[in-house]
């Protein structure tokens, strides 16, 4: 459960008074989420979530968050508005956190992804892509490439209490990509963690797009590559290729992808495959075994890290299977 930060209902009557929102009625820390810690809050004005924001994020780089939640939202991306407090605020410290209330979406985000989830996904983010032109902010890709490396070494002492072979496995892999990583494809702000726990749906239709914290600027396509990984394999880790087709069909409708992103999307898989092992890992290695929290397994990344290597083109399998 991520809820890292406990708020006493005195607190947070107090912090609610802040906002035009009505009087607070209940609220309940919320299970689901590895980064920060969210509530479900009640007020007689309506239905909200309460985020205080936890260890990765640094509190520069919230204007740019909440920012481009306003700015999406009024380019019409159904994502969750920053509610702005009495004297126009949308940060405010809370239990010693900076926090923020946003606006609640409807839908159930899908615990096992059907193709048709995965073509609305991907029209849903070139839409996203698109409708993120022209926002000022501008924030460099923390865990991009340049990012990994360090990150690795943080844990690279300790892999074997993962699993066998991680060390060589990242080392080698992080060499190759360093070597390999296109540099100038299209750029924009990218959601950069759009994980099924992330999109939601009422029925078989997208209502909503939640936890824009790792967002920034990067190559649109490694959003793709983010996404293959994360919506079009199974539960054993097996790449499913009608979800992969639907994805890049979806996305292509809407913006279609240059020659050189679908050249790069083999490295950039292989990279975005690389981003979340390396965060996994170092998560499964510095959790504190009592946290309230349910670890992400590194295992699937390093699946999916092999299945990429061993297939070479990502987007040529696709169309090999698909055809
Ligand atoms: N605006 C919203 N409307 C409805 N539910 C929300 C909203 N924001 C968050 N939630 C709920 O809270 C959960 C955790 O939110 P979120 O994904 O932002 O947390 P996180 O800790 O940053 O998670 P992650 O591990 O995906 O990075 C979501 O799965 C969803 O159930
Ligand atoms: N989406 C991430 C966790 C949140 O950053 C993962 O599945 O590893």
């Amino acid at each position: 459960m991520a809820v890292y930060t406990e708020v006493s209902d005195d607190e947070l009557a107090r912090f609610i008074d802040g906002y035009a929102l009505g009087r607070l009625l209940s609220f309940k820390g919320i299970a689901e989420g590895v980064e920060n810690t969210n509530y479900l809050v009640h007020t007689t004005d309506g239905t909200f979530i309460l985020t205080l924001y936890e260890k990765r994020v640094d509190p520069a780089d919230l204007p740019f968050f909440l920012g481009l939640m306003e700015h999406l939202s009024a380019a019409g991306v159904t994502c969750p508005l920053p509610v702005r407090d009495k004297s126009g605020r949308v940060l405010n410290e809370l239990a010693g956190r900076q926090a923020a209330l946003i606006t609640f979406l409807e839908g159930v985000w899908p615990k096992r992804p059907k193709v048709v989830h995965a073509l609305e996904l991907g029209k849903a983010l070139a839409r996203m892509h698109i409708a993120g032109e022209g926002f000022p902010l501008k924030r460099a890709n923390a865990l991009g490439l340049a990012g990994w490396r360090p990150l690795f070494d943080k844990f690279s002492s300790r892999t074997e209490e993962i699993c066998d072979g991680l060390h060589d496995l990242i080392a080698d892999e992080l060499r190759y990509l360093e070597r390999s990583w296109p540099k100038d494809l299209p750029q924009g702000v990218i959601h950069a963690d759009l994980f099924p726990d992330n999109v939601f749906f009422v029925e078989d239709g997208l209502s909503g797009i939640i936890d824009f914290y790792f967002a920034c600027n990067d190559a649109f396509a490694y959003d793709i590559a983010v996404c293959l990984n994360a919506w079009c394999f199974d539960a054993k880790s097996q790449y499913e290729p009608q979800k992969g087709a639907a994805l890049l069909a979806g996305y292509n409708s809407v913006r279609p992808l240059t020659d050189a992103e679908r050249a790069a999307m083999p490295v950039l898989a292989r990279g975005a495959a690389m981003r979340f092992l390396l965060t996994r890992s170092y998560d499964w290695l510095n959790t504190p075994k009592d946290a309230l929290v349910a670890r992400k397994d590194p295992a699937d990344y390093v699946r999916r890290l092999k299945f990429h290597q061993s297939v070479g083109s990502i987007a040529d399998y696709t169309a090999q299977l698909t055809s």
